[in-house]
């Protein structure tokens, strides 16, 4: 037991509860945007048997010889590119979601984050609840279409750190939101918003989503169907507004050699390009904050794949993150799950 509320006997009046707990937790991301701290975060993310789903026997070696003696180098060159005074953008952005909530929920609860890999750990912030006294913990994993990789994993690191603890918090865990009439809204407002500052007028909007194996599909992650439902709604609810854009949705961010859900964004963007589109816009609404996915990706070679297939305006939306349409969401889902903790006498 690494419990660190273990007390005397004397000290049972000191030992503060009652009070109701919040974590919000996204994917993680390095410390820093180095080779060596990015090859420490990759071994740990990609040595999750639920996100690479080939036996460790198998894969460990692979990651180990190969993988991890290049990737990092690559990434790392990536995170430089996007890294901000505040750290890593995922980080910071996630740190000031947990504030502005915290802001919001006042004295009805108190508010964290966590990475699921990488720093701060769930152990440790869940760990960090309690001893301030949190006897209920609503984790709220900030991904907004469930799969194994993601949500499912965040789950497997909640029971590991109550594993540990003696006395244990209650916890409840946020469900996925993809086609929560909030987030759809959320997304819609947030889209006519950044739309109304562009200076062209886009033909294309792709949606692009954070991709997965295709094999995840087949044996039942109900990932997919979940991008293509916020999708469809996200679609209905901006066509009324925007009754000449094409709307699109995509799947980026491919990783090995296996085929990932189709289609690819990058071969997407240049096809555009290639078939006459001039003017096109990317949002990425499965990211809840934006990260080196969206900032790198999308927004640097994304951009040169279009443009150097013969596109002519590019431009990317920001994912929710802190403002006003993504605290309104985020508020309005952690309420939600509060509702019963919150209501008690
Ligand atoms: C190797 C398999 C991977 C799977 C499966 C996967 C699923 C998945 N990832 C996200 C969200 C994010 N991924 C991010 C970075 C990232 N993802 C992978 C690999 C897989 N992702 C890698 C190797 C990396 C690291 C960067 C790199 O080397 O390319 C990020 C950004 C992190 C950051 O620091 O900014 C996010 C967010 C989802 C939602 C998902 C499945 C649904
Ligand atoms: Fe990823
Ligand atoms: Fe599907």
């Amino acid at each position: 037991m690494t419990d660190t509320t273990a007390h005397r006997p004397d000290d049972h009046r000191d030992i503060r509860h009652g009070r109701i707990g919040v974590l919000l937790v996204n994917l993680g991301t390095p410390d820093e945007p180095t080779t060596k701290s990015v090859r420490r975060y990759l071994a740990e993310f990609l040595s999750d048997p639920r996100v690479v789903e080939i036996p460790p026997i198998i894969w460990q070696p692979i990651l180990r010889a190969i993988i991890l003696n290049t990737r990092p180098k690559q990434s790392a060159h990536a995170y430089q590119q996007v890294w901000t005074k505040e750290g890593s953008p995922l980080a910071a952005i996630t740190r000031r979601q947990a504030r502005a909530l915290q802001t919001r929920l006042g004295e009805d609860a108190r508010v964290d984050y966590a990475m699921r890999y990488g720093n701060p750990s769930i152990g440790r912030q869940l760990q960090a609840l309690k001893d301030e006294g949190c006897d209920r913990i609503l984790v709220a994993p900030l991904y907004p279409q469930y799969s194994g990789a993601t949500t499912a994993t965040v789950v497997d690191s909640v029971g590991d750190a109550l594993r540990t603890m003696r006395w244990q918090p209650a916890t409840r865990t946020m469900p996925p939101y993809h086609d929560d009439p909030a987030y759809i809204e959320a997304l819609a407002r947030d889209a006519a918003r950044q739309m109304a500052t562009l200076d062209f007028d886009p033909e294309v909007l792709l949606l692009s989503f954070h991709g997965m194996p295709e094999r995840t599909l087949l044996l039942g992650d109900p990932y997919h169907c979940q991008c293509r439902k916020t999708a469809r709604l996200l679609g209905e609810a901006l066509a009324q507004d925007y009754p000449r854009l094409r709307i699109d949705t995509t799947f980026q961010s491919r990783f090995g050699r296996a085929k990932w859900l189709e289609p690819y964004t990058d071969d997407t963007l240049a096809a555009e390009a290639k078939t006459g589109t001039k003017r096109l816009v990317v949002a990425a609404p499965g990211f809840t904050a934006d990260c080196l996915e969206t900032l790198e990706e999308l927004e640097i070679r994304g951009r040169e794949q279009f443009l150097e297939a013969g596109g002519e305006r590019y431009a990317t939306l920001s994912c929710l993150n802190d403002g006003a349409a993504g605290m309104d969401l985020i508020e309005s889902l952690v309420r939600r799950e509060l509702s019963g903790w919150l209501g008690r006498g």
